[in-house]
């Protein structure tokens, strides 16, 4: 009963976020008063009422496929909202975001269910499930699109000749920080600066660190750019080569890079530190060479047991840490912390690194009890995402509580507090009336937190 009357509640809420032309006076709904309504507006009213001639023509040049309305929803969503199935057929061929959110953290699909539009409901689930196997979620940070080669790392002729041709790519790094050019009204504000061989060769020399990153196709099969990383310790060899170029910040410059172009940062920025960090042979101390296009360090004492057989020492290291969003027992609120160094009013999911011998589910209930005193059950892995600062591989999780009572490690955290859904939706839309809010969308835990909160829209408030 409880659950219905919560429903029903929600029912009424949405019902008035949108009024559709088909609620309100015939008047309205033509005449020549409408063509002179603002392109958006006949966008989300042709989206609602199944227009398809009105939307097909916006659609062309005037309207953006993802365009919102000021609670936050979509033409998909008004058309799923109403089950006009020739509508979604378009917004989808157009190839339209089926993972937004509205105001209300409710995608197309969780409207279309909701109002009981069958048809809405199977032609989206279908797109998800089918036509669209990449639509699974990606996290920042894992769109590289080199492709490794790692055969080609044992290919010494091979890399070096790579390393000369004409159509290479080299990428710079200062202090672990890459080299890039601002790009003004750009919603990704930098972009990597590619060199040549030509443009870099006076950098290179015996100490520089290099690292093969992989090769770029082209889509013509004879023409391989391979890409490499170059660590170039000194700032003002780079502005001589190009005077416009500056170091990005991991934080928040790192955030402000197109995905493929954080991707190739964190193959790059990792490989650096990692050889940067371990000059010396970690089993006997003696210095070592770097190998495999930057890939392996092998000890230089011949006899070094390290030398003998496969040793982990040799190769990169990543890091595996979980975070987790820990959910309450009775599914309607969540565990959200404050580290000691975030910034003010930033609250997000509990993290740790894993230890040696430990289960990813270990690892959470571990965390999740040594931070906030709370007993973990089942734990459900939701996505990874590397997290180049230096080298952790973060593992993200959805973890079922079995207590509530709080008990904050206040070395670690300086709050931890459980939030109920409509206060995420507020803190993911910066809508928090106390300014609270959570990460941004390029951190796992901000695609974590939303998932949750999207996936309890219509039986959790
Ligand atoms: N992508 C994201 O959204 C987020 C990523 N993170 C990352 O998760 C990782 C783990 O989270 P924490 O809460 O800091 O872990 P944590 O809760 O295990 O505590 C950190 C402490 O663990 C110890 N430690 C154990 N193994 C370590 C290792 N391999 N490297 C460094 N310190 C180690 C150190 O004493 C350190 O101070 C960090 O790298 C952090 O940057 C954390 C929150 C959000
Ligand atoms: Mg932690
Ligand atoms: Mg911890
Ligand atoms: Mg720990
Ligand atoms: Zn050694």
């Amino acid at each position: 009963m409880l659950t219905l009357l919560s429903q029903y509640r929600h029912l009424k809420h949405v019902k008035y976020l949108y009024r559709p032309l088909s609620v309100m006076s015939s008047e309205s709904r033509t005449g020549p008063d409408d063509a002179k309504k603002p392109f958006t507006d006949r966008f989300f009213d042709s989206a609602a009422n199944g227009n398809i001639e009105e939307l097909t023509h916006l659609l062309k040049a005037t309207v953006i496929v993802d365009e919102r309305n000021d609670n936050g929803w979509t033409g998909l969503m008004l058309a799923s909202r109403y089950g006009h199935a020739n509508a979604i057929k378009i917004f989808l061929e157009k190839g339209c975001d089926v993972n937004l959110v509205n105001k209300t953290g409710q995608t197309a699909l969780d409207i279309a269910q909701f109002w009981d539009q069958s048809e809405a409901t199977s032609l989206i689930m279908d797109y998800v499930k089918h036509d669209n196997p990449d639509k699974q979620l990606r996290n920042f940070f894992s769109y590289n699109p080199l492709l490794r080669c790692a055969e080609k790392r044992k290919d010494t002729n091979w890399l070096e000749n790579k390393m000369r041709e004409d159509s290479t790519k080299y990428i710079a790094f200062c202090e672990l920080q890459p080299y890039v050019l601002s790009l003004p009204d750009n919603k990704w504000k930098y972009q990597i600066i590619r060199f040549c061989y030509s443009d870099i060769q006076s950098c290179i020399n015996d100490k520089n660190l290099v690292v093969f990153l992989g090769i770029n196709k082209n889509g013509d099969e004879t023409e391989e750019q391979a890409v490499f990383a170059i660590d170039v310790p000194d700032e003002k060899k780079l502005k001589t080569i190009n005077p416009d170029g500056t170091l990005l910040q991991p934080f928040p410059g790192s955030m402000m890079l197109e995905p493929s172009e954080a991707g190739i940062l964190a193959e790059a920025r990792t490989m650096l530190d990692w050889l940067d960090r371990y000059k010396f042979c970690a089993t006997c101390g003696s210095s070592t060479s770097v190998t495999e296009g930057g890939h392996k360090r092998v000890c230089d004492k011949k006899e070094c047991k390290t030398n003998k057989g496969i040793h982990n020492t040799c190769y990169p290291r990543t890091d595996p840490s979980v975070i987790m969003l820990v959910i309450s027992l009775n599914g309607k609120k969540c565990l959200l912390g404050r580290g000691k160094r975030f910034p003010p009013k930033m609250y997000s999911c509990l993290a740790g690194f894993m230890e040696p011998g430990e289960t990813i589910e270990d690892t959470c209930r571990r965390e999740v009890h040594e931070e906030s005193g709370i007993e973990v059950g089942r734990v459900d892995y939701h996505s990874s995402q590397p997290w180049p600062f230096p080298a952790s591989l973060m593992l993200g999780c959805l973890a079922y509580a079995k207590t509530e009572h709080l008990k904050v490690d206040e070395d670690e955290l300086e709050d931890a507090r459980w939030f109920r859904r409509p206060e995420l939706v507020q803190m993911l839309t910066r809508q928090h009336p106390e300014g609270l809010f959570v990460p941004p969308e390029q951190a796992i835990a901000h695609q974590i937190i939303k998932s949750w909160v999207r996936k309890t829209t219509n039986s959790n408030l």
